[in-house]
């Protein structure tokens, strides 16, 4: 047995990633985080899933290779994260839940098999995690967090608005989850807000429709004149206490933090930036997340991959804390 548990003995609490101090941590299949498979516990509270899609892309394509490139920038990281003060892997059982399989050729076909998965998948863990991929598939995550919460808070990291309408007369892509994810109600028009946005629009309607669609804007320019404290303030104000939906995009980081993605923009956010914006969100009531557009073919040494997957890190660790708080409630 080479996996730690909660309180360091086999049956007493979560199944904890590998032993890094027993397998190297360059040996072995990579589970994000070195993790258990789903198939290996009982129930989850938290589930890392991999979704490799990348037909929706405007630009260069390659986010089908993210989730593999994720789990193996994700071998160093550790169990107790010190800027949240939690052990993750110790407060709530996570896993990694492998890849839902959809079809590369058939965009509506591959949307519909992503919400039946994560439908299905939200039976076995209580929150999902996922790693895409490229935007596409927020609109089917969405809709699955919206069946069973109703209408969610989405906070959007992403140098894109992706509120457009269609491409070559494409409606859904990964450039128009949001505008989609609005007209169907699945998001609500008064607590949704985009991160880390910037660079050149199509037009200035862009602005009015992504307004009216219901999102406000801390633009990347924001955090560079207010400094991080007065965007999370602004961005936390937005949120309130309504059901929250995070979806980062890998691009709302500047080009020299993640080259590896498909639709790079100059001028965005620091890894440290982002991080910090996610760490503030302990006190919010998290119904689901995901992390997308990560490119390997673009990235180079890992850069990507590892911010991705600490970006995951955060993610993973505001969903133990909430799962154990939830358990402190009941
Ligand atoms: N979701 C991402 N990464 N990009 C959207 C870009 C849409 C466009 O080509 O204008
Ligand atoms: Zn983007
Ligand atoms: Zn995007």
């Amino acid at each position: 047995m080479t996996e730690s548990t909660a309180h360091g003995q086999p049956g007493t609490g979560p199944v904890g990633p590998v032993d890094a101090s027993v397998v190297p941590r360059y040996a072995g299949i990579a589970t994000y985080a070195r993790l258990p498979r789903i198939e290996d516990v009982p129930r989850a509270d938290v589930a890392v899933v991999g979704v490799p899609f990348d037909t929706g892309v405007s630009y260069r394509p390659g986010t089908r290779f993210g989730p593999s490139h994720v789990r193996e920038s994700s071998r160093l990281l550790r169990p107790y994260n010190p800027a949240q003060d939690v052990s993750p892997f110790a407060v709530a059982q996570v896993v990694d839940a492998g890849d839902f399989p959809v079809n590369p050729f058939d965009i509506q076909e591959a949307v519909l098999e992503v919400e039946r998965a994560a439908t299905e998948l939200g039976e076995r863990a209580t929150r999902i995690v996922t790693i895409g991929g490229d935007h596409t598939i927020a609109l089917p995550l969405l809709r699955a967090v919206a069946k069973q919460h109703g209408p969610v808070a989405v906070l959007h990291f992403d140098a894109h608005l992706d509120t457009w309408d269609t491409y070559f007369g494409a409606p859904v892509t990964h450039g128009t989850p949001f505008r989609r994810a609005s007209e169907e109600g699945l998001i609500d028009l008064t607590a949704s807000c985009h991160v880390g946005t910037r660079g050149p629009l199509y037009s200035k309607q862009d602005l009015e429709d992504d307004e009216r669609l219901g999102f406000s804007i801390v633009s990347s320019e924001y955090v560079e004149e207010h400094g991080a404290e007065a965007a999370i303030q602004r961005m936390r104000d937005r949120i309130g206490d309504k059901p929250l939906y995070i979806s980062v995009d890998i691009d709302v980081l500047d080009p020299a933090h993640a080259p590896g993605t498909g639709t790079p923009e100059a001028g965005g956010l620091t890894s440290r930036e982002l991080l910090r914006f996610l760490r503030s969100l302990g006190d919010k009531h998290i119904v689901g997340a995901d992390v997308v557009e990560v490119s390997p073919a673009y990235d180079h040494a890992q850069m990507t991959g590892i911010a991705a997957s600490h970006v995951v890190y955060e993610l993973v660790t505001l969903l133990a804390a909430q799962a154990e708080r939830m358990r402190g409630a009941e």
